[in-house]
């Protein structure tokens, strides 16, 4: 059994996030973290989600702190706090703000919970979960973020809904960033366990419309409501339960890599990695050249706002 915690529970993401892990059989405590003086709303929260528990006959326990000492003994906590962009901002733009949150967070729980794993979500998330790593000083395969794997979903349900086939059937990821530069790997793209490219229909996919769709999804959903948030917290417990049930299935998430990837690496970025109960274990792949080259570009950007947010906050600049 485990306790999972939420940091940023009060936030749409952190809200939903503890109801989709409370449903979680491994699953026996959610702790909601927020920050001082959101004590009131955190009990709102805790009892709300307690009230779904009869539905559905979950049984775990679920706790609220603004002290964090209490999340000592979490096996996982996830990350959710920091600022949302708005619609016509790009998660990049938050990317100093945020970092500075992480930075402060990370160095904290260092010693306050050396053996909890380490999920990020805040964005943009390839770069948090960097600075998470590095002022943590966890090992890799402790501190992980959501990456590419809501995309991989995204584009997973839009292939199903072309072939018109059931989203079980069809198996694809993207790697690299979670923003502009992410990369389709259609080389990994199979339905019904058939090479897509070997089904006579690919010719008509609308591959760009496709990729249109997956990269500006989380924009529209801000545009017109404000926030993802199903999307986002239904990612979330399929990672938790994997971790916890020990499950070693292959997900695509932001992880560092030394060279897992035609020997690219020392970056934070969405690449396949096993998971289970210690962690994250990048898989090392070969790709076609053309989704090789588009990935080293991927990875150029992230490194390059990676090291300016790493000599931002070492310069302490505003
Ligand atoms: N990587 C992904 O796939 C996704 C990432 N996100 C990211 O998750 C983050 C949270 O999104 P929402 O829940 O929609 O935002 P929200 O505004 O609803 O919640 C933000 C949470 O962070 C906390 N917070 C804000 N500033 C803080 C600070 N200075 N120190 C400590 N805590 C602070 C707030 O109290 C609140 O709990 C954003 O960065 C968003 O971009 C959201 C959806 C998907
Ligand atoms: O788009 C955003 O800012 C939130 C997010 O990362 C997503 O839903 O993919």
């Amino acid at each position: 059994m485990a306790k999972v915690a939420i940091v940023g529970a009060t936030g749409k993401v952190g809200q939903y996030a503890a109801l989709s892990i409370s449903r979680i059989p491994y699953v026996n405590e959610v702790q909601l973290y927020g920050r001082p003086g959101s004590e009131g709303i955190l009990e709102g929260i805790a009892r709300d989600l307690i009230d779904s528990f009869a539905a559905t006959g979950t049984d775990s326990s679920v706790s609220w702190s603004c002290s964090i000492e209490d999340l000592k003994g979490s096996d996982v906590i996830i990350f959710t706090a920091g600022v949302p962009r708005k619609a016509h901002q790009t998660r990049n733009d938050l990317a100093l703000e945020n970092a500075r949150i992480v930075k402060d967070f990370a160095e904290k729980i260092a010693t306050i919970a050396p053996d909890s794993l380490l999920l990020m979500i805040t964005n943009p998330v390839d770069i948090m979960t960097h600075v998470a790593l590095k002022y943590s000083g966890k090992k890799s395969n402790e501190v992980f973020g959501i990456g590419t794997h809501l995309d991989s979903m995204r584009l997973k349900s839009a292939i199903a809904s072309f072939f018109k086939v059931h989203v079980s059937e069809v198996h694809t990821r993207i790697i690299g960033e979670h923003g502009e530069s992410m990369v389709p790997l259609w080389s990994a793209t199979t339905i019904g366990g058939i090479q897509i490219s070997n089904l006579p229909s690919f010719a008509r996919v609308p591959i760009d419309e496709i990729m249109t769709q997956v990269k500006c999804s989380g924009q529209r959903i801000i545009a017109s409501k404000g926030a993802t948030v199903w999307g986002p917290g239904e990612a979330i417990g399929t990672l938790i339960r994997t971790i916890l049930g020990n499950e070693d299935r292959i997900l695509t998430v932001s992880a560092y890599i030394k060279a897992e990837v035609h020997n690219i690496g020392d970056v934070c970025i969405g690449v396949p990695v096993r998971i289970n109960r210690s962690g994250v274990y990048p898989v090392p792949i070969r790709i076609e050249p053309l989704e090789v080259r588009n990935f080293q570009m991927s990875v150029e950007k992230i490194r390059r706002i990676t090291k300016e947010v790493f000599n931002a906050l070492e310069n302490g600049e505003e």
